[in-house]
């Protein structure tokens, strides 16, 4: 089954088509790596999924269930939890609070304290942060923030993960962390995943399956192995052939 289908997503601003007819699918299971140049509307679809945004035209169905134009919160509580590329938590607040708050905001609001401490402390178990009521927001540096962002996302208890940037500001190291990080949400939790990437990088060896924009338009579709042989995407990443060093 799919868990997400896009039908001809379109998103204008004024008179700037910024995505244009976009359709895709994403498997139950399934890692999808929506890949594209700056400007290339990846994230302007993402918004549009996330409930951020409300498409022009298009379909966006949730296991089946049309959800384009909902609210970012009424997407949520059907099951799409989101990273943000800047990570904004409640820095005030523990981590554990953090989860807790975001367990409270992907329910209908029946959960009790004991229940949404329990999966504040599972995402947080799962990000691999400290679930001991103490633990602060401050001294984690970027790649804490990022596994923040996650614990937050999962807490939610999404179907469907949509993970925005999750390598910005990391390094090498850390990026691959990051990478098996959502690799694991996936194995060890079944959670179908969006991540949108700038960077092909380590993106490639975790998605089953790759999309590439350029100006708000499809251009590729397939395997990871199809994505790095295409001349189409190495056109977008590298330049034309004549410009890119041998
Ligand atoms: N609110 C807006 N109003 C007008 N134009 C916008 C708006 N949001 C995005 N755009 C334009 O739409 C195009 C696609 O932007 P988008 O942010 O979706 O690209 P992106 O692929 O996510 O880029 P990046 O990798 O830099 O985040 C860009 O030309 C951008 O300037």
């Amino acid at each position: 089954m799919s868990m997400l289908q896009v039908s001809g997503l379109t998103k204008s601003f004024g008179g700037f088509t910024a995505v244009d007819n976009v359709s895709f699918s994403v498997e139950e299971g399934q890692i999808l790596g929506l890949l594209g140049p700056n400007g290339s509307g990846k994230s302007t679809t993402f918004n549009c999924i996330a409930g951020m945004l409300k498409p022009t035209a298009g379909s966006v169905k949730l296991a089946g269930e049309e959800i384009g134009g909902l609210s970012a919160d009424a997407t949520c509580r059907k099951g799409i939890g989101r990273t943000f590329q800047i990570p904004r938590p409640f820095r005030e607040l523990t981590l554990l609070e953090n989860a807790m708050l975001a367990a409270h905001f992907g329910s209908d609001g029946h959960l009790s304290h004991d229940e949404a401490e329990a999966i504040a402390r599972d995402a947080l178990t799962l990000a691999q942060l400290p679930t001991d009521a103490n633990a602060v927001v401050g001294g984690l540096g970027a790649a804490g923030l990022k596994k923040l962002e996650l614990a937050r996302a999962i807490a939610t208890r999404p179907k469907l993960l949509l993970a925005d940037e999750s390598l910005g500001g990391l390094d090498g190291g850390e990026m691959r962390q990051a990478a098996d990080m959502l690799k694991r949400i996936r194995d060890e939790r079944g959670i179908t995943i969006v991540w949108v990437e700038h960077i092909m990088g380590v993106l490639l060896s975790v998605v089953d399956r790759v999309l590439v924009l350029d100006h708000g338009a499809v251009i590729f579709e397939g395997t990871p192995r199809e994505a790095q042989q295409d001349e189409k995407v190495a056109e977008v990443y590298l330049g034309p052939p004549e410009t890119r060093a041998a």
